[in-house]
């Protein structure tokens, strides 16, 4: 059964529904362009609403050690999601200096964009593909722009990376089956899709989403 990440939670309601759709991890994001950012104090605070048995991922566009080191302490980060330029040596510094999980997210828009996952195996605990935004978008990520699902169908064993991964962007409730049965992806990760509005989650649409995949 597919993992499942609810990115971008910024209150204890969104926590509870994730914990209620027994979610792997949530995403705390910590980007101040976005409107899901956190203040550190704000995401100690939600870490410590968050179940044990939910790991809370961070994520971050190009940060420095210095932020990447408050988050962590903060909020007790059991990984980092780097959705910037960072490169696989940048990556590395990272996971040395932390020793969380570190994910690496790719913005895929063809089938040569998959590529750049390899230069990440052995380094990265995760690489997530996400769809490219536009050019100009004010975000990197978290707009519900998603790809082309059938680029990531593999053969008889499935798409195979050489390093865990999972798929992201323009996912929800109504579409995740669909990208499941596509990709076969070992973990799904969504944050417009259960939104009311840009940084408003909705418990019932995390709740859907959640019975959404765990229906497969
Ligand atoms: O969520 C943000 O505001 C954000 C800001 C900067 C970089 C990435 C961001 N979000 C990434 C995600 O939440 C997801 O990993 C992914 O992009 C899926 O988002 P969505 O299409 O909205 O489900």
């Amino acid at each position: 059964m597919a993992r499942i990440k609810i990115c971008g939670v910024r209150d204890r309601a969104a926590i509870d529904a994730a914990a209620a759709g027994h979610a792997d991890y949530v995403g705390f994001v910590f980007f101040p362009k976005s409107p899901r950012n956190l203040s550190f104090d704000e995401a100690s605070a939600l870490a410590g609403m968050t179940p044990s048995a939910i790991r809370r991922i961070g994520l971050f566009v190009n940060a420095d050690d210095e932020m990447i080191g408050a988050a962590v302490r903060a909020a007790r980060l059991d990984g980092v999601q780097l959705h910037g330029e960072e490169g696989p040596d940048r990556a590395a510094a990272i996971k040395g200096r932390f020793g969380v999980e570190v994910w690496k997210a790719l913005a895929v828009t063809t089938r040569a964009d998959l590529a750049a996952a390899r230069s990440y195996a052995g380094v990265v605990d995760r690489i997530l593909f996400d769809a490219k935004t536009p050019p100009g978008a004010a975000l990197p990520g978290g707009m519900g722009v998603r790809f082309d699902w059938r680029l990531l169908a593999g053969g008889r064993g499935g798409f195979d990376p050489g390093v865990p991964w999972g798929l992201a962007g323009g996912l929800d409730a109504s579409t995740v089956a669909e990208a499941l049965a596509t990709t076969q992806a070992p973990l799904v990760d969504v944050s417009s899709g259960v939104e009311d509005a840009p940084g408003v989650k909705s418990p019932a649409k995390i709740r859907a989403f959640c019975e959404a995949v765990r229906a497969r």
